[in-house]
């Protein structure tokens, strides 16, 4: 029998994403609820228990309600891409990259919370530098993003793709989470292993897919050997043996003029870089992703598999 999976939200920018990503599959039956029906409470319900994985793709308050929908039915595995579980010790964190004990992890879970878009990016600089001790547990991290709009899903999909819609956005480039307590913090600080929670702040761009986050550091700052390339070799080092996160090799960071935030959109990978003239001052570490391929639908494509291998 093949494993029954469900996307409840299989309609929204996540769930698409990840419909189109296992359109081909043939070794998984994807459950399905008619567009009409995707607030149909009690057929969601009854999906979700006749699922073997269920991929909640919902905002964070239907979320919980979904997973009360399966208190109760320990069978069904879920996979939650919303904010609601990300620092909960009883959900697994799904971002197999970021510790060699990551993957097993996942693959054993009942639970398991997919990570956030900027999370991903920002645990994924952070988290080797802290493990490595090149990094202070008390370093002021900040950490400065820029998303697609995608990111917003379909509410904001429409404020910028539609002139007429009476909230349009017609801006370039917009600032937001201006009050500096956005949700992603602290996912960045508990996955991240900070004491201090970073100072985040994002933006989005006219482009649907794509997120470039920069982590800036002061070189005299950090740890008494921490330098650039001490940096960069306890990431390369991190990072070695898969090929969905790779840090790029210094020489050839050194050579970009410019960083394409939407170089990888539809991609399911992330680069790092280790930006900074050696023996200089300052440092900037950069992440490139698509918010909706690692950052999101691609993430939970990745953990599903993990969690079918089990
Ligand atoms: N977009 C992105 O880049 C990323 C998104 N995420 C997370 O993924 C989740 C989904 O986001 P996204 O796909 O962007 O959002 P969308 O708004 O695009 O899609 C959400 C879907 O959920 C449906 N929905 C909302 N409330 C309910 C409910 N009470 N019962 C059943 N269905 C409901 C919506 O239906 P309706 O059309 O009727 O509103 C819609 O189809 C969120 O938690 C988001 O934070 C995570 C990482 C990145
Ligand atoms: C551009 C934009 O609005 N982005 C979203 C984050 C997208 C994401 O990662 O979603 P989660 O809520 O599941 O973490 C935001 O800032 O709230």
């Amino acid at each position: 029998m093949k494993p029954k999976i469900f996307i409840d939200g299989e309609h929204g920018t996540t769930g698409l994403q990840i419909r189109t990503r296992m359109a081909d599959r043939r070794d998984v039956e994807l459950l399905s609820i008619p567009e009409a029906e995707r607030r149909n409470a009690a057929l969601r319900e009854d999906l979700l228990n006749s699922a073997d994985i269920a991929i909640l793709c919902l905002p964070d308050d239907a979320a919980k309600e979904a997973v009360g929908m399966l208190s109760g039915n320990n069978k069904v595995r879920i996979i939650d891409t919303s904010t609601a579980h990300r620092v909960d010790p009883d959900w697994a964190y799904g971002f197999a990259e970021m510790d060699k004990a990551q993957p097993a992890k996942i693959r054993a879970a009942r639970l398991v919370a997919n990570p956030g878009c900027y999370p991903t990016g920002a645990i994924g600089l952070l988290r080797p530098l802290r493990a490595a001790g090149l990094l202070p547990a008390g370093y002021p991290v900040t950490v400065n993003a820029v998303s697609g709009y995608t990111g917003g899903g379909k509410q904001m999909i429409a404020q910028m793709e539609d002139p007429a819609n009476p909230d349009a956005i017609s801006s370039p480039h917009f600032l937001y989470g201006l009050p500096l307590k956005h949700k992603h913090v602290p996912e960045m600080t508990t996955h991240g292993l900070l004491n201090r929670a970073p100072l985040f702040s994002p933006s989005v761009g006219r482009f649907p897919q794509g997120m470039i986050v920069q982590v800036p550091l002061f070189a005299g700052d950090l740890g008494e050997d921490a330098t650039l390339e001490k940096l960069h070799a306890a990431l390369a080092d991190h990072y070695a043996g898969q090929n969905i996160v790779t840090v790029v090799p210094l020489a050839e960071s050194a050579a970009m003029p410019r960083v394409d935030a939407v170089e990888l959109a539809g991609k399911d990978t992330m680069k790092l870089f280790v930006f900074g003239t050696p023996g200089g001052a300052h440092i900037n570490l950069v992440a490139l992703l698509d918010n909706l391929g690692k950052g999101a639908s691609g993430a939970a494509v990745q953990n599903m598999d993990l969690m079918l291998s089990a």
